[in-house]
């Protein structure tokens, strides 16, 4: 994982200074929190978040006056800081799921509907406004990149990722050719862009089957690019369908690696799970339910599917009951800006050892976090004073 502290993005210079890292944020322990707990917030958050804010500044400044040098170099760097908004395409052969994919994860489409959808006739482009505004765009398969109708340039100059859609439940050889072709175009065009590959419709396969498909569609596409010279144009691959968490969690990583505050949002999370051992956390989008964020510990699909299903049960709930935004609670006088905490948790086994822990960031993003064991109940101070912590630097983090 590439975070903040990393040689290459905080010390361009071949000797750095020694400087102090903002990022530090000062997670109390359990015993200092039992001393400071009435002072705790106003001695550390401010200042530190002025800090962060500050080194933001600096870091964007400096980004601006080397992006010629990261655009030359042939090691295309994941989190490179791109100007505008995320702009994602969709490309693909006919019926692919182009259309499927992204109305089910942005536009909350039940799968089964998209059996009704029209097939796509000419480049459709879309604004979501999600925690940031991402821009898609769907090419159809008649628009070959050679047609005189596809005008190159408003499409891809600004792009920050192609999403192949590939029909594994079809005769695929004749994608994989077209993909190829997407690949070397993209390579000597645009080779910033990340090429992303979803292995599409994986569940009309057996097990067995999924992962050999998996595998062979890899394989051809290396090797057709290493012999077109290619070989070190990077390319991801996912196994996706419109039917289970696969879409959302491919989706969320498509999404991640166009975000400039990922790094931030990486080293925020792993100081919270170190501090207050946390198993997993996840920074949800509940419009899309993407992850835009998660530490670094190993992902078990099993916890994604855990908090993916309890951010369907959160939104469900404020569904019925409303949504209290901050500015009601204030027309309402009933509590101050800023001092609404919207929390819940979920206990996951009879003991109430291993449970999940909501905390609402702002209107877009939720903090999910998996507790295990030894996060007891009698460590919710010092847990939900830490929250606290990252969530106002998770806001600053996106003011910069
Ligand atoms: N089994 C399965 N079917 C899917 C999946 N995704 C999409 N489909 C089906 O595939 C068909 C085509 O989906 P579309 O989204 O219209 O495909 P498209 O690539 O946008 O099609 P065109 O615009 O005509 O090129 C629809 O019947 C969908 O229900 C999936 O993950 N699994």
């Amino acid at each position: 994982m590439r975070t903040l502290f990393s040689e290459n993005i905080l010390s361009p210079s071949p000797t750095p200074v020694p400087q102090r890292n903002p990022f530090e944020l000062h997670f109390a322990t359990a015993s200092s929190l039992s001393h400071t707990s009435s002072s705790a917030s106003t001695q550390s958050s401010p200042r530190q978040h002025d800090l962060l804010t500050q080194y933001l500044q600096q870091q964007q400044q400096h980004d601006e006056s080397t992006r010629t040098s990261y655009e030359s170099s042939s090691d295309r760097g994941h989190h490179v800081r791109r100007k505008g908004n995320p702009k994602i395409l969709f490309m693909g052969l006919k019926k692919s799921g182009k259309s499927s994919v992204q109305k089910v994860v942005f536009q909350k489409l039940s799968p089964a509907d998209t059996l009704f959808l029209e097939p796509t006739t000419k480049v459709e482009q879309t604004s979501l406004r999600t925690f940031t505004t991402i821009d898609t765009a769907e090419i159809p398969s008649h628009l070959t990149l050679d047609s005189s109708e596809l005008d190159h340039q408003p499409l891809f100059s600004n792009a920050g990722a192609v999403i192949w859609v590939l029909d594994v439940q079809d005769e695929y050889l004749a994608s994989i050719a077209a993909l190829i072709e997407t690949a070397v175009f993209l390579s000597e065009h645009y080779p910033r862009i990340n090429f992303e590959i979803f292995i599409h419709k994986i569940d009309g396969l057996s097990e067995e089957y999924k992962y050999d498909t998996f595998r062979e569609v890899r394989q051809r596409v290396q090797d057709e690019l290493s012999d077109l010279g290619h070989g070190d144009r990077s390319v991801s691959y996912y196994q996706t369908s419109i039917f289970d968490h696969s879409i959302f969690e491919a989706m969320s990583k498509v999404v991640q690696k166009l975000l400039p505050q990922l790094p931030a949002m990486e080293t925020l999370l792993n100081k919270l799970c170190s501090t207050c051992r946390i198993q997993k956390a996840y920074l949800f989008d509940v419009g899309s339910k993407i992850y835009v964020a998660t530490d670094a510990s190993p992902t078990f699909l099993r916890d994604y599917e855990v908090c993916s299903d309890y951010i369907d049960v959160i939104v469900d709930i404020k569904q019925i009951y409303g949504w209290h935004s901050r500015e009601d609670n204030e027309e309402g006088g009933s509590v101050a800006s800023g001092d609404s905490i919207n929390e819940s948790t979920v206990t996951l086994d009879p003991s109430g050892e291993t449970y999940v822990y909501a905390r609402e960031v702002d209107e877009h993003l939720t903090l999910l976090c998996v507790m295990g064991k030894g996060s007891t109940i009698r460590r919710r101070a010092l847990i939900d004073y830490n929250v606290g912590i990252l969530q106002d630097a998770l806001l600053q983090v996106f003011k910069v």
